[in-house]
């Protein structure tokens, strides 16, 4: 392959579309982004309009090949990462969506779920999809909008409409409604499918009355996904890589070997560990999903989320007026040498794995008159440690139980991992070193990775996991005693937030 070989990564996330240009070795060569309006028509309720996140994206594409300065002949394939669980629904026919889209964040879908966990189909539900009930994933979004929009189910049954995840939504519009594909690791967060078997669950989809016509067909998430339309970049270009946000980090990270673990301190954290070919199901509160798949062999992942992340400093920012920029928490942490005792717990939305408390509320606890807003902010930094760390000890406690080796090293990624203090914070806290790799854009990445090895631009795996090259280490300063001190007082005060 020529080195002047370049690959377009689509980043299409909850906030924003993105398109970035990578060179062979991972290096960006140009970025654009766009914001992606939300829309909120009642509490609890979180939409996108599917056109605006098919233009924002096809617009960033296009600005991003202009700045390149490339043509798009030198661009070897196209790879692309979404926000995952987002739900679209569409007419075959006319390539219009129905309804905007039901976002991952909507809890509209709550008591269908409620309803199913009544049913007592749980843990059938967990057997076969590695997930637990909730409305997060696709399943009952779908369910609801098949029930709630005129004339849905009928065409449904008609075999008219299209169920995606934006991964899908996108293809569909790049290759000019050619394809109604998706990948196994978007799959994997529709509610629907059988990662055990890379199949779709008949029977659950006969139990939430879903017609499979809807449904997209599943590929391994590096393989051929179609072409882009020339219309769209000026040249035919083809789709070779396709994962979900989370898993396509976990790949950008080189997460290859099972006990791998990477974490995105984005707005949420996301933390998922490789689990190779095995299928384990968390007895630490965790849920089992597909990782990204190169080839027809399964690869599936533990994964965490904490719900308020990077959110608390912007809750700071904008909710307290602490700090003018995000970045500014760190000086104002750092002005004081600890929390002086200060605990904060931000469950502003209940709080999410390992705990599972969706009536959870915020708690901010061991305020003295010598406190002052630099604890706080520290004390809220300090929260996305403690709830990571939460998340990796769930994460050991079942490599251990599954007979893997100790967890050894965290692989960090997203906009919170920039700040210092906290990365030191969170190599204490778990005592293993923190690594902070040079290209930080591993989501982008993952699925550009993904494509060049479809499009025979890199041999293997291990030729990607020689490019990833760390920036910064962070390695534990503190004593494990200590640590462990830490971690019993952020217990107790999540004791308290889910008392509260
Ligand atoms: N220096 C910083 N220290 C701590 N948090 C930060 C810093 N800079 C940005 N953030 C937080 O990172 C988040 C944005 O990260 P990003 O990866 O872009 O998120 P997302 O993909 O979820 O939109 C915001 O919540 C912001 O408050
Ligand atoms: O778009 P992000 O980065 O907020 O990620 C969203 C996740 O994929 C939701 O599961």
């Amino acid at each position: 392959m020529p080195s002047d070989t370049y690959l377009l990564a689509l980043d299409q996330g909850t906030s924003s579309s993105r398109s970035i240009v990578f060179d062979r070795q991972g290096q960006i060569h140009s970025l654009a982004q766009q914001e992606l309006p939300q829309i909120y028509p009642s509490p609890g309720w979180v939409e996108h309009d599917p056109q605006l996140i098919w233009q924002t994206q096809l617009s960033t594409a296009q600005q991003a090949l202009k700045q390149s300065g490339l043509t798009a002949a030198q661009i070897s394939a196209v790879g692309i990462t979404n926000q995952r669980e987002t739900t679209v629904l569409w007419h075959k026919q006319t390539g219009q969506p129905l309804h905007n889209a039901i976002v991952w964040q909507d809890r509209r879908a709550e008591p269908a779920c409620a309803a199913l966990r009544a049913a007592g189909h749980e843990a059938r539900i967990q057997h076969s999809t590695g997930l637990r009930i909730d409305a997060y994933f696709s399943a009952t979004k779908l369910q609801w909008l098949l029930q709630h929009l005129p004339g849905a189910r009928q065409l449904a049954e008609q075999g008219l409409l299209a169920f995606g995840t934006v991964d899908s939504w996108l293809i569909w519009n790049l290759t000019k409604g050619a394809k109604h594909v998706t990948d196994v690791s978007n799959a994997a967060r529709t509610m629907l499918f059988d990662i055990r078997r890379n199949a779709w669950d008949q029977e659950l989809l006969d139990l939430l009355g879903i017609p499979s016509s809807v449904l997209p067909q599943v590929q391994p998430s590096s393989s051929d996904f179609g072409q882009v339309h020339p219309a769209w970049l000026g040249a035919s270009l083809p789709i070779g890589g396709v994962a979900g946000d989370q898993q396509a980090a976990l790949f950008g990270q080189a997460c290859f070997d099972s006990g791998m673990i990477k974490n995105t301190y984005g707005t949420g954290c996301f933390m998922l560990m490789q689990t190779g070919a095995q299928f384990e199901l968390s007895g630490n509160g965790l849920i089992t999903t597909s990782a990204a798949q190169t080839s027809q062999q399964v690869q599936y992942a533990l994964e965490g989320s904490v719900f308020v992340g990077g959110a608390v400093v912007q809750w700071l920012r904008d909710g307290l007026n602490a700090i003018h920029t995000s970045g500014d928490v760190q000086n104002l942490a750092e002005s004081v040498p600890d929390s002086g005792g200060v605990m904060m717990v931000p469950a502003f939305t209940g709080l999410g794995a390992p705990y599972w408390q969706p009536e959870a509320r915020g708690t901010i606890t061991g305020i003295t008159r010598g406190t002052s807003i630099a604890h706080i902010a520290r004390a809220a930094l300090e929260s996305i440690a403690y709830q990571s760390t939460a998340l990796l000890d769930a994460m050991s406690r079942d490599a251990c139980q599954a007979g893997a080796k100790p967890v050894s090293q965290l692989r960090v990624d997203g906009g919170a991992s920039v700040n210092n203090l906290l990365m030191q914070f969170q190599a204490d806290l778990l005592g293993i070193p923190v690594l902070r790799p040079r290209i930080t854009e591993t989501t982008a990445l993952g699925a550009a990775w993904l494509a060049g090895l479809q499009a025979g631009v890199y041999a293997n795996t291990d030729e990607l996991a020689q490019l990833w090259q760390p920036e910064r280490q962070f390695l534990p300063t503190m004593g494990r005693a200590r640590a462990q001190e830490h971690m019993q007082q952020w217990d107790h005060a999540v004791r308290q937030a889910t008392a509260a």
